[in-house]
């Protein structure tokens, strides 16, 4: 069975971890977000792609769910003795190995969907994940400076800052009042992308943050439409349960792009044009009428990846779901 799933980091790397338990034989493309990469001390850095990779590759912090297990931090604390900024961004010794190896490549002229595919031969994930898009894109967020401290005698003054600066030095704190992946209108899909869309047999969204990872994703020219079209069916995980994102802060994204944060508004925001089938949480039941109503196939389970096996049965679900839209439609043809 070929499987393609868009993924963010945590959520997107633990829920795969999970599908690959459910379906060891399967043969699974993760197509990644680099809408969060940015470039710190003259480094390109992935967050998503290598969240994605270290999990699976049993290299990740568990506890924290991003960065390197048995992790040591002397270039951050060396950094910090020569004031350079910024200290937010938490970069410990052997996560900037990946990221010198990573800029080294690229400098010499490789794509990151090439370089990425030579980091994961260390790692071997067992799926085969490529960036979204070797073009860069860099999610920015606009905030009034007011609110950042600065210009407080011009209110109404706003600016764009980098997406990692909103979500981890500001904590999602600040209003954000709305969301710019730069460079998108530009970028193309990485080789391999519409390919692994088109061929599949089953489309997997994890429950990833819908506006910063698989909405970024779907903002790449291209591949949405690609979705649109693929004769597999296209199945989605809630990231919200109870009107609460499970992890993170998708709330306050969510309401920038002026969407409720419910499993229902979700659904609807994929729209049933792209989204076949939706799985919500058990506690959630009430929203498989609407999501119904509004087209898409609805189903509520338990949807909490406490460990592999819990998060195996949500994978195993989404399967299940995406062979049913499948003998639906060969019933209705
Ligand atoms: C930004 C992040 O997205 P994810 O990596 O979970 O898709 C989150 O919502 O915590």
């Amino acid at each position: 069975m070929r499987i393609v799933v868009l993924a963010g980091g945590i959520g997107g790397a633990r829920f795969l971890r999970g599908l690959k338990a459910a379906e060891p034989q399967a043969d699974i493309t993760v197509v990644g977000n680099t809408g969060d990469d940015i470039h710190l001390f003259g480094l390109k850095v992935c967050p998503d792609l290598d969240t994605v990779m270290y999990t699976l590759g049993e290299g990740i912090n568990e506890e924290q769910g991003w960065g390197r297990r048995d992790e040591t931090w002397s270039i951050r604390a060396e950094m910090a003795e020569y004031g350079v900024e910024p200290t937010w961004f938490g970069l410990g010794d052997r996560d900037y190995a990946t990221h010198i190896v990573r800029t080294q490549m690229m400098s010499a002229g490789y794509p990151l969907s090439a370089v990425t595919e030579a980091l994961c031969a260390r790692w071997q994930p067992g799926v085969r994940l490529i960036p979204m898009s070797d073009d860069r894109v860099e999610t920015h967020v606009v905030v009034d400076t007011a609110e950042l401290g600065e210009d407080a005698e011009h209110p109404g003054v706003r600016r764009a800052i980098h997406f990692q600066e909103y979500w981890v030095k500001h904590r999602a704190s600040v209003t954000a009042h709305a969301i710019v992946p730069v460079g998108i209108e530009e970028a193309k899909p990485a080789p391999g992308v519409l390919a692994a869309i088109a061929e599949a047999d089953v489309i997997l969204f994890p429950p990833s943050n819908p506006v910063v990872s698989i909405g970024t994703i779907l903002g790449v020219p291209g591949i949405r439409d690609a979705l649109v079209e693929a004769s597999a069916p296209v199945v989605g995980l809630s990231p919200i349960v109870g009107g609460a994102p499970v992890r993170g802060m998708a709330d306050k994204v969510l309401e920038a792009v002026g969407v409720e944060t419910s499993a229902v508004a979700v659904a609807k925001h994929y729209g049933p044009g792209l989204l076949d089938g939706w799985l919500v949480d058990a506690t959630d039941a009430d929203a498989v009428a609407p999501v119904e109503e509004a087209g898409i196939r609805c189903r509520a389970i338990p949807l909490m990846m406490t460990d592999v096996e819990a998060t195996a049965a949500m994978a195993r679900a989404a399967l299940d779901m995406a062979a049913e839209v499948r003998a639906a439609g060969e019933a209705g043809a």
